[in-house]
């Protein structure tokens, strides 16, 4: 799951494993050049599927053979794995030293009971952890789901494994669960420089990158409570056969990028925060998506949200590729999560399908382009017939997480509101609401 892995429906959808390469760089990352820009860096991508990892082992004794096991202490400067340990609230290091960190900041030993909306360990850059500080309301509660009551219940799924459910009937917009994450991380790290130099291939290379990220991401486990850390040790795991450690293979399985976070351009998949949670983490795959999430900063939580109305005991789904592709598009960019799709997006795909979502995006820019000519001069023909076509495809097709969908709605509603139809446009602003409440904004 871009799950950067997994993919967030606002987020750039690429497969989630483009790695910063191994460089000669200093401890932490690559700073912004003189002129405030980034350095560019071609990614790697990091293997999946069965692959053949035979003499890994002697790589990665000859490239790091004491590594200084990881300890839940604060303030402790790991000599072989870059970063340091630090408390919640520290901020007086450089912005691209990489700090063990737990956020919000709590007490050792504080429990459930201190902090009831739980806590996430992070593996942040330092300017990443002032700019979560420094968030206006930081640390919000996260939100609860309306009465408090419990929206989504964990089983096995018919898609193998388990899913998440609806628990009771829900409508588009409504909050179905927000949760911390237990873990916030770089989606990639820096490899120490050592291992370029020991003339390894690019696939040993690779490999001793994931066993060093792996020791990395054990330091941030170590950090959590035993509770959090068993339910992070219980999420799926299919990154089993490329090399991938224990704990990175729940990362790639189960990451959910984090939007806003970001140690370059935004645009730099390579340079993104990836989330792990408890909960969230179990929701499967569909291209016609039931459900949607999003991040809020504050309270450091995700939402995921119904963007149809969904009946009670309905498997929740989100995407974790791009739904505005093609079925084979789509299939690619699935490979890596160990998903082959067969929800009904796929299964029933046609060429009419394909081309409805490619080209979703430029039909509904030119319906917009039309509509705003009506709007400055009614005379003109309105988008109203055009846009109620499209709104019915999109929804049969499963596609009202499509970013533009609102667009379409709010047109809509503009067009029954000049013609004077009260009616029609109330129906249509209800669900515009929904759809803007779906969407994380109020
Ligand atoms: C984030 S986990 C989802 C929860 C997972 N099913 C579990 O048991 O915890 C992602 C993994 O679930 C499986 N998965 C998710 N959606 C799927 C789908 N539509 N079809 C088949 N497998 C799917 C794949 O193994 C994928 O790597």
């Amino acid at each position: 799951m871009k799950r950067g892995f997994l993919k967030t429906a606002k987020a750039k959808k690429t497969e989630g494993i483009a790695l910063p390469p191994v460089a000669s760089t200093p401890p932490g990352g690559v700073p912004p050049k003189g002129d405030g820009s980034f350095v560019e860096r071609p990614s790697i991508k990091l293997p999946y599927g069965k692959v053949e990892t035979g003499n890994v082992a002697s790589v990665i004794d000859f490239v790091q053979p004491n590594i200084v096991k990881a300890r839940p202490t604060e303030g402790v400067v790991s000599r072989k794995i870059i970063g340091r340990e630090i408390s919640g609230d520290t901020v007086d290091y450089s912005d691209y030293v990489i700090v063990y960190t737990t956020l919000p900041p709590v007490n050792l030993g504080d429990t459930l009971d201190d902090e009831p909306d739980n806590w996430t360990e992070c593996i942040l850059a330092g300017h990443i952890k002032r700019q979560i500080l420094s968030t206006p309301g930081f640390p919000r509660p996260v939100e609860k789901t309306a009465g408090g009551k419990v929206y989504h219940r964990v089983k096995p799924s018919p898609f193998g494994g388990l899913g998440m459910f609806a628990a009771r009937p829900v409508r588009t917009g409504d909050l179905i669960v927000a949760e911390r994450p237990l873990l916030i991380a770089q989606r990639g790290f820096e490899m120490r420089d050592e291992s370029g130099s020991k003339g390894l291939t690019q696939a040993e290379m690779i490999q001793v990158y994931m066993q060093q990220w792996e020791e990395q991401l054990g330091i941030a486990l170590n950090r959590m409570t035993d509770e959090n850390r068993k339910a992070f040790m219980a999420l799926a795991n299919s990154h089993t056969e490329d090399g991938s450690g224990p704990i990175l293979g729940i990362v790639r399985t189960n990451g959910y990028e984090v939007p806003g976070l970001n140690d370059g351009h935004e645009d730099d998949s390579t340079r993104a925060y990836t989330a792990v949670l408890n909960v969230m983490s179990r929701v499967n795959h569909s291209c016609s998506p039931n459900t949607t999430h999003h991040f809020d900063m504050a309270s450091l939580s995700f939402q995921l949200r119904a963007i149809r109305d969904i009946k009670q005991g309905e498997e929740l789904f989100y995407a974790y590729c791009d739904i505005l592709r093609t079925k084979s598009e789509r299939a690619e960019e699935l490979a890596p999560y160990g998903v082959v799709c067969v929800c009904p997006g796929c299964v029933g795909a046609t060429k009419e399908t394909d081309l409805l979502r490619s080209e979703l995006a430029k039909r509904i820019a030119k319906l917009r382009a039309d509509h705003h000519v009506w709007m400055k001069d009614h005379s003109r023909p309105n988008v109203l017939v055009a846009s109620l076509k499209l709104i019915a495809e999109i929804e049969k097709e499963g596609l009202t997480d499509a970013p533009s969908f609102i667009v379409l709605l709010r047109m809509v509603v503009e067009v029954y509101s000049a013609s004077g139809s009260g009616n029609s446009a109330m129906k249509y602003l209800d669900q515009l609401n929904n759809h803007f409440r779906a969407s994380g904004r109020r």
